[in-house]
């Protein structure tokens, strides 16, 4: 897998989506999220991997292990290249996931990277404690949940880049540290609370960045994202 920044294409629809990547004369890493795969379904996917992207699959699947290993089946024959899963399905859900993406590989293709959420980059350590009643602090509850990934055989999870060097030391550094929430210096937060810039990520142990609305609300998209990929690669 490439560690160029992901683009988090988080559009209404296809034809925004082409728009956006016409822009572009190169192959970039694009993550379809829950707006857009709800609104053109699986096609969606084709259509952007025929141009040559490689596709982060961002459902966030929560379910039971069997539903989620079923979804992970037939999703597997997408040929994304990263997808994932919430640690906080537990143990079983998350080994169901990989077996059911281990199943719906076909023969010659590399089985999509697994990776799990932790806590959302949009949740705050007040929040998790006082609506999920988790009495640790959010990078504790973090590291668990990264430590219950790496035990049910996934590849890495997404977490803030307040987190990746911690997970790294303990899960050690192959294991993925996804981080999203990435934001110029002093640009808009918007919904996230636990933000940092492309060379913050780098520097502080990400492995790969998700940057959405930094790039794709930018009034020079490609532009901004040169910048990020300057920042991202400096360190
Ligand atoms: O913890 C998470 C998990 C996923 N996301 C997704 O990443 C992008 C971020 O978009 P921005 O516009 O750069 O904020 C978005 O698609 C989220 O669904 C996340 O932000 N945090």
């Amino acid at each position: 897998m490439n560690n160029k920044p992901i683009i988090a294409l988080d559009f209404p629809s296809e034809k925004e989506v082409f728009n956006f990547l016409q822009k572009f004369n190169e192959p970039l890493f694009v993550k379809v999220g829950m707006e857009l795969y709800m609104q053109e379904g699986p096609s969606i996917v084709n259509k952007i991997k025929e141009q040559g992207h490689a596709i982060f699959l961002d459902l966030k699947l929560h379910d039971i292990p069997n539903t989620v290993q079923s979804a992970m089946k037939g999703l597997a024959r997408l040929g994304i290249d990263l997808i994932n899963v919430h640690a906080a399905g537990g143990r079983p859900m998350m080994e169901g996931a990989l077996e059911g993406l281990e199943a719906g590989t076909t023969a010659g293709n590399k089985r999509p990277a697994l990776i799990a959420v932790t806590q959302l980059t949009s949740t705050t350590e007040e929040q998790m404690q006082v609506e999920q009643k988790i009495v640790l602090s959010l990078q504790e509850s973090v590291l668990h949940y990264a430590k219950l990934t790496k035990e049910a055989g996934l590849d890495g999870v997404v977490c803030s880049v307040h987190e990746a060097q911690a997970i790294a030391e303990v899960c050690g550094e192959d294991f993925l540290r996804v981080t999203p929430g990435i934001r110029m210096l002093g640009g808009d937060a918007h919904d996230q609370k636990r933000i940092a810039t492309p060379d913050g990520a780098k520097r502080d142990g990400s492995s790969l960045i998700v940057v959405g609305r930094a790039i794709t609300g930018a009034a020079n998209p490609v532009e901004a994202y040169k910048e990020v990929c300057q920042l991202w690669e400096a360190q």
